[in-house]
């Protein structure tokens, strides 16, 4: 499986502040890979790596197989919709386009303009004077109208209404469909993962703590339930991700890749919300020593 970003100890650092340390990782191409993780993980920094924006101070970054920004050819590969989606307040809707036509070889001046009427925004109007959802619409209609092989979009939906962001996750899974696009989308809004990503990734302070297809990882990843029990106890194929017990019961979020044989638990199916939450709550040293990542005793 080819990877369309590939991230090696990848650091960056502002002064003496680190925003991101060691931080590896692939994302594989032909996916829609949501990217989680709470408050200041690094998440933006990752991508902003990825689109050329900033440079490593260490470590190494790939996006479809070039290093980024590093020409033409490579930036018209990459669209990249930054957290505060940026547009040029004293252009115009239309003005917008016509820069996006100028300076994208791809790009695809229908699709825009179509999107652009659909979504009722004056091509007349001054970006400046749009609100922030719409201008969100604008900058998100220059990323898909760019037709690039990668498009990173950093928490896009987060200032559109409820409707509009469910318009925008439809459009851009036909763009997924109809020209084999990969996304990358970092969100804290889970549902919307759920509905558009087939892969996910975790971060948290730099590190992935899961990462892998969607389907796969709510297979692998069970709630136990039963009798009290110590978890030393456990097959050693059982990676418990968190732990709470009382008195008489433990509740456990484990992972495993094999059938789980003990007729004293009840097995239970998990959301990628509850999945999510468990990691997101991990310590990162807790997976190379196996630790649970929550233990709750009551
Ligand atoms: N320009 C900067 N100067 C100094 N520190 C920065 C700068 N940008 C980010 N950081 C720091 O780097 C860390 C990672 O920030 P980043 O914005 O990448 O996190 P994030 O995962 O995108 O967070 P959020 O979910 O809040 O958007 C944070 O601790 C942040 O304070």
């Amino acid at each position: 499986m080819s990877a369309v970003l590939r991230a090696q100890a990848l650091g960056k650092k502002y002064k003496r502040r680190c925003a991101l340390t060691g931080c590896t990782l692939d994302i594989p191409a032909g996916h829609v890979t949501g990217l989680v993780g709470p408050n200041g993980a690094g998440k933006s920094t990752l991508l902003n790596l990825a689109a050329g924006m900033l440079t490593p101070t260490s470590g190494t970054i790939e996006v479809c197989g070039g290093r980024p920004g590093s020409g033409p050819a490579q930036l018209a590969k990459v669209g990249f919709v930054a957290q505060d989606t940026p547009t040029y307040p004293a252009l115009t809707v239309a003005d917008h386009l016509q820069l996006g036509a100028r300076l994208n070889p791809g790009w695809d001046g229908a699709l825009a303009r179509h999107r652009i009427e659909r979504l009722g925004l004056d091509p007349a109007r001054p970006a400046g004077k749009l609100s922030g959802g719409q201008r969100a619409q604008l900058a998100l209609t220059l990323g898909i109208a760019k037709r690039p092989e990668l498009l990173m979009l950093d928490e896009p939906v987060a200032a559109l209404d409820p409707l509009a962001r469910r318009e925008f996750l439809h459009d851009l899974m036909d763009a997924v469909a109809e020209h084999g696009l990969s996304v990358v989308l970092s969100s804290h809004l889970i549902a919307d993962l759920e509905r558009v990503c087939d892969h996910l990734v975790v971060l948290v302070d730099s590190k992935v703590q899961v990462a892998g297809e969607v389907e796969e990882l709510l297979a692998v990843h069970h709630r136990l339930s039963g009798p009290r029990r110590d978890l030393s106890t456990l097959p050693a194929n059982q990676h418990v991700i968190s732990a709470s017990h009382t008195d008489r019961q433990t509740t456990l979020l484990i992972r495993t890749d094999e059938a789980i044989l003990d007729p004293a638990w009840t097995v239970g199916r998990l959301s990628l919300e509850d999945l999510v939450l468990a990691y997101l709550s991990r310590p990162a040293e807790a997976e190379a020593d196996h630790r649970p990542a929550l233990e709750v005793i009551r």
